[in-house]
């Protein structure tokens, strides 16, 4: 049963790539509920089917009909495109290659994700745009292109991009895969703090060990089968 506060509500979710002879079956029975405010790892082997179950969870691709897939109470699982577009509005991702357009300034960047879903003047977007870039600690960067940025401090402007929104839910595939281990470091923080002051939930996959303590719980990915049995809390 769904719990009032879930914010991701999984049920019996398979998925498929490929047709007849050639399909393969990435991801078999997955049950996952994640709450407000929960920050979640999803860790296990690489080509375990991790960035399958982001993806889906994040709309970005299609849930097949069959098991369930709400997401703020929303059924992806069939949905359309139009549904999928919809349902994304209430997302910031964040991922590896941090994914910044060269030719725009850090401001820029984080400015075009308000421009998406915003009716606010043009110097209300900048202002926003520059109070989160202050916010990831780069407020004498704003108008820097990202070739003039280091590794983390590009990973800090997709961090704002992402959360210029007030996103209620972040999925983050990644983030820390491209950076030293004190950059990664200050990432992580970063997002744990910034989720905790927005109260959004945060769904990470990462490989990296050295990030796990930011977990409220950490979920396993194994040949497709993810393993909530095991499940930490290091809340405590
Ligand atoms: N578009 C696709 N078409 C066919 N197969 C795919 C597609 N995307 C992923 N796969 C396969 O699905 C399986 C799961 O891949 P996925 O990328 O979800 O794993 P992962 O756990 O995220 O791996 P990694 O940690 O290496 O990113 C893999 O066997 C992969 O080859």
């Amino acid at each position: 049963m769904m719990t009032k506060e879930a914010v991701i509500s999984i049920q019996n979710l398979n998925h498929y790539f490929g047709k007849g002879q050639l399909q393969k079956q990435v991801l078999f029975d997955v049950n996952l509920e994640i709450n407000t405010g929960e920050i979640v790892i999803m860790t296990g082997p690489s080509g375990s089917g991790k960035t399958t179950l982001l993806t889906l969870i994040g709309g970005l691709r299609s849930a097949q009909v069959g098991g369930s897939l709400k997401v703020l109470q929303q059924e992806l699982c069939g949905a359309n495109a139009a549904e999928l577009t919809l349902a994304r509005r209430h997302n910031g991702y964040i991922f590896q290659a941090h994914n910044l357009h060269n030719s725009l300034t850090a401001i820029q960047n984080v400015r075009m994700a308000l421009e998406l879903h915003n009716n606010l003047s043009v110097k209300q977007m900048l202002e926003r745009s520059a109070q989160m870039l202050d916010l990831v600690g780069l407020g004498h960067r704003l108008n820097y292109y990202p070739d003039d940025l280091s590794g983390g401090q590009k990973q800090r402007v997709a961090i704002a991009r992402a959360l210029v929104n007030n996103p209620q839910i972040v999925l983050a595939d990644e983030p820390t895969a491209a950076l030293d281990s004190k950059s990664g470091r200050d990432v992580v923080n970063l997002m744990q703090t910034l989720a905790k002051e927005q109260g959004c939930t945060i769904l990470l996959v990462t490989h990296d060990n050295r990030i796990l303590d930011i977990a409220d719980r950490i979920v396993y990915m194994e040949d497709g089968k993810l393993t909530n049995n095991s499940v930490m809390s290091l809340a405590s």
